[in-house]
Parts: structure tokens; C-alpha cells; sequence
């Protein structure tokens, strides 16, 4: 079983599958994480993320091994991440590696921005997880605070704002829901809550009823 989490920056996609991984004993890839180290690893080789050769280059080598570095989740990644992540070539390849972690015996949740649509267009379940640009740059900001970082909640806004109309405006893989997905606005949904509509929808697509706890 494939289930493709996608949705906006900060709308909880993380957060919402970790927890349906381990409720449905699946494994799980924030495909984020790799455009966020793309954009790292460009910037080390003295690379620009503008670049598309050198953020190519940076894409060809990628180590899987260091997508759990901290530093990946810092401001300046996510805004290099989106930079990196429209050139179609960085696209191309980091592909493979994307289906290959989906086609694993123990199945998979996969979150991003483009699962549904180009990574795992067959997936069996498929969730956009939304929420207002206020409400995601709340959470973001006290995410940053929590991480001892200084900004203001309208800094956060004015980040989230601008990557957004990059991931949507791109050509390549543009942030989109899939037809088929699910809408999942978690606006006035609290984790829980967005756990257990998220776990209503699948169990109502796989044919099971009340599994969530
Ligand atoms: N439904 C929710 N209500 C309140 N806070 C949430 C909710 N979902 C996630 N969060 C918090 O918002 C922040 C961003 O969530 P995360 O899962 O990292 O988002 P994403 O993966 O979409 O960028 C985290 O600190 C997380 O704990
Ligand atoms: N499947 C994906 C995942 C991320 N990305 C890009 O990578 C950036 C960082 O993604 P992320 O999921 O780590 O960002 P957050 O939602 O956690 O802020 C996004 O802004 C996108 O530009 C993408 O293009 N396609």
C-alpha cells in the first residue's frame, strides 16, 4: 500500500504521516528532506541554488544517509529547497530514488508536493493537507521559536507566502492536487483531530471501519 501525503509548506503533512506510518506499519519518506539537502550540498560545493547544473550535481550524489541532519530543517534550507526544486532536471534525478522507496515490500507513505501527481500517480490513498497561510506560518513560527531561532510570525508569513507561489507557479511538478486526493484543510483541526480524519479516509478507501487510537 502507497498512501501520498502532499500539501503546502507547514500544513502538518510531516507531523500527520509519521503517524500514519507507524498506525499502519508502513514505511515513510519526507521527500522534502531531499530537495532541502540538494539545496545544502549545492551551497557547500560553492554552488548557487539558482544553478541548475551545479544543483544537478548536488542531486546526482545525494546521500540518503544524511537526510535526518538538523540543520536541514533550518529557514534559508526551505527557501533554497524551493529554489532547487524547480529546476525539471534536479526533478529527473532524484526520481528514481523516490520509486524505488515506494515499490518496498512494506508499502509506504510518501509526503511532498508532487507525489500524487508525478511520483506515485497510482497510489492507493492519496491526501493534499491544507490549511490557511496564517494559520501554517503560526505553526512554522513557533516551530522556529521552539528551535531557539529569532523571527517574527510576519517574517514566517512573508517565507511561506513566497515559496508557496514558487511551488504552485513552477512548470516543473507544480504544487497541485491530485484529482483523485483527498482534501484535508487541518485549519481548525488539532493533530489529533487531523489524525483521525486522515485514518477515517483511508480505512474508508481500503474498506475497514474505526482503527484509529
Ligand atoms: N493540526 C495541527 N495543529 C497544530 N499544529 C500542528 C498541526 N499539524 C502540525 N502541527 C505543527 O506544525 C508544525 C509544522 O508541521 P510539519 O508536520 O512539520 O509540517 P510540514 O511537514 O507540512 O511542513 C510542527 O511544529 C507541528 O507540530
Ligand atoms: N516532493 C517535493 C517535496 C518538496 N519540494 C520542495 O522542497 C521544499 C521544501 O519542502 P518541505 O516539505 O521540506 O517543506 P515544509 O513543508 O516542511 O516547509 C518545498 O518548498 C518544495 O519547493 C518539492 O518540490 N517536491
Amino acid at each position: 500500500m502507497i498512501i501520498a501525503v502532499d500539501g503546502p509548506a507547514a500544513s502538518g503533512k510531516g507531523t500527520l504521516s509519521k503517524r500514519v506510518a507507524v498506525h499502519y506499519a508502513l514505511a515513510y519518506l519526507d521527500t522534502g528532506s531531499l530537495y532541502r539537502a540538494v539545496a545544502r550540498d549545492t551551497v557547500i560545493a560553492g554552488g548557487d541554488p539558482r544553478d541548475e547544473d551545479a544543483a544537478v550535481a548536488a542531486a546526482e550524489k545525494i546521500d540518503p544517509d544524511t537526510l535526518e541532519d538538523p540543520g536541514l530543517r533550518a529557514r534559508g534550507v526551505g527557501e533554497a529547497a524551493s529554489i532547487v526544486a524547480a529546476h525539471a532536471k534536479v526533478r529527473t534525478a532524484l526520481l528514481a530514488y523516490q520509486r524505488s522507496f515506494a515499490k518496498q515490500p512494506a508499502g509506504a507513505v510518501i509526503d511532498g508536493r508532487d507525489i500524487g501527481t508525478v511520483i506515485c500517480p497510482d497510489a492507493t490513498v492519496k491526501l493534499f493537507v491544507t490549511a490557511t497561510p496564517e494559520e501554517r506560518a503560526h505553526r512554522r513560527y513557533l516551530q522556529l521559536i521552539d528551535g531557539g531561532v529569532q523571527v517574527t510570525e510576519d517574517e514566517v508569513l512573508a517565507d511561506i507566502r513566497r515559496r508557496d507561489e514558487r511551488d504552485q507557479g513552477r512548470e516543473a511538478a507544480p504544487l497541485l492536487k491530485a484529482d483523485d486526493a483527498h482534501l484535508l484543510d487541518t485549519t481548525n483541526l488539532s493533530i489529533d483531530a487531523a489524525f483521525k480524519a486522515a485514518i477515517d479516509v483511508i480505512d474508508a478507501a481500503l474498506g475497514r471501519t474505526g482503527s484509529a487510537s
